[in-house]
């Protein structure tokens, strides 16, 4: 039988699906029963949220954010705040995915005060950290991981950090460029990020903190991370946009997992 603590699944939409193609997939969505021990979640755009959120309220997927700011409230143009994500239903919020910190001069501060301002709020951050090629091709993952989550982590209650999700997803295995990080590597690399959340917060608390894989996971490979230590779940960009597809990259995992 397969003794395993939870499995987190989830598929960030990214910037795909407007508010009527949104409603049609949670439609879609709300009725699947995931395998045991299994907890499927979907990352919205803002502009379906509080709808998606409202159909899937009592189902089995949960749903989250995008982004958020640190701040309650004022004069941020553009921004949604910790309270606004809150009341429109959502249990996650993304934190510091790298398309933000890429292209939206999102740095290890903002990412920090985010975390610090989700927890304050009741929202389950899920903080994505990762190294870029060049800091892969020199050598520095490691201590840029470490860094990244050091940052993020700093302001946030050491008892709370069970309630936290990080994902480990380098940055030159994202999109249709990405290449997937072999799972040698990500079970390495996990087994590091465990050792410095260890490090944060003693071994009990360290060990109950999840840690995702995400980059070019597909129905193919997405079993492959999971098998691996230190690996809880894998965060799906293209391969779940499609709801059935999501589904079906869930279900896999479960049914080819080999006996533990
Ligand atoms: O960006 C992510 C991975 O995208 P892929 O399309 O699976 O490469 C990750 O955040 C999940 O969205």
């Amino acid at each position: 039988m397969v003794t395993r603590k939870t499995v987190w699944i989830g598929t960030n939409w990214k910037m795909n699906k407007g508010p009527a193609e949104a409603l049609a997939a949670a439609e879609a969505l709300k009725s699947y029963h995931p395998p045991e021990g299994v907890k499927p979640f979907v990352i919205i755009p803002f502009t379906s949220l509080q709808a998606v959120a409202g159909v899937l309220k009592t189902s089995d997927v949960v749903v989250g954010a995008q982004n958020m700011h640190w701040e309650e409230s004022g004069s941020w143009t553009g921004e949604i705040s910790p309270e606004m994500v809150k009341e429109c239903g959502a249990d996650i919020v993304l934190i510091g995915h790298s398309e933000r910190r890429q292209h939206f001069a999102e740095t290890d501060w903002t990412v920090s005060r985010k975390m610090a301002a989700a927890m304050r709020h009741g929202l389950r951050p899920l903080l994505c950290i990762g190294e870029s090629l060049e800091e892969y091709d020199y050598g520095v993952t490691d201590e840029t991981l470490a860094r990244q989550l050091k940052i993020a982590l700093h302001d946030v209650a050491v008892e709370d950090l069970p309630d936290i999700l990080v994902a480990y997803e380098p940055v030159w295995a994202i999109g249709a460029g990405g290449r997937a990080a072999d799972t040698d590597c990500v079970a390495r690399v996990h087994t590091g990020l465990r050792r410095v959340l260890n490090e944060i917060a003693g071994a009990e608390i360290g060990a109950r903190v999840p840690l995702l894989y995400g980059g070019s996971v597909t129905q193919d490979n997405a079993r492959s991370y999971v098998e691996q230590p230190n690996v809880d779940g894998v965060f799906v960009g293209r391969a779940g946009w499609n709801v059935p597809d999501f589904e079906k990259l869930i279900d896999r995992i479960i049914e080819e997992r080999a006996p533990a």
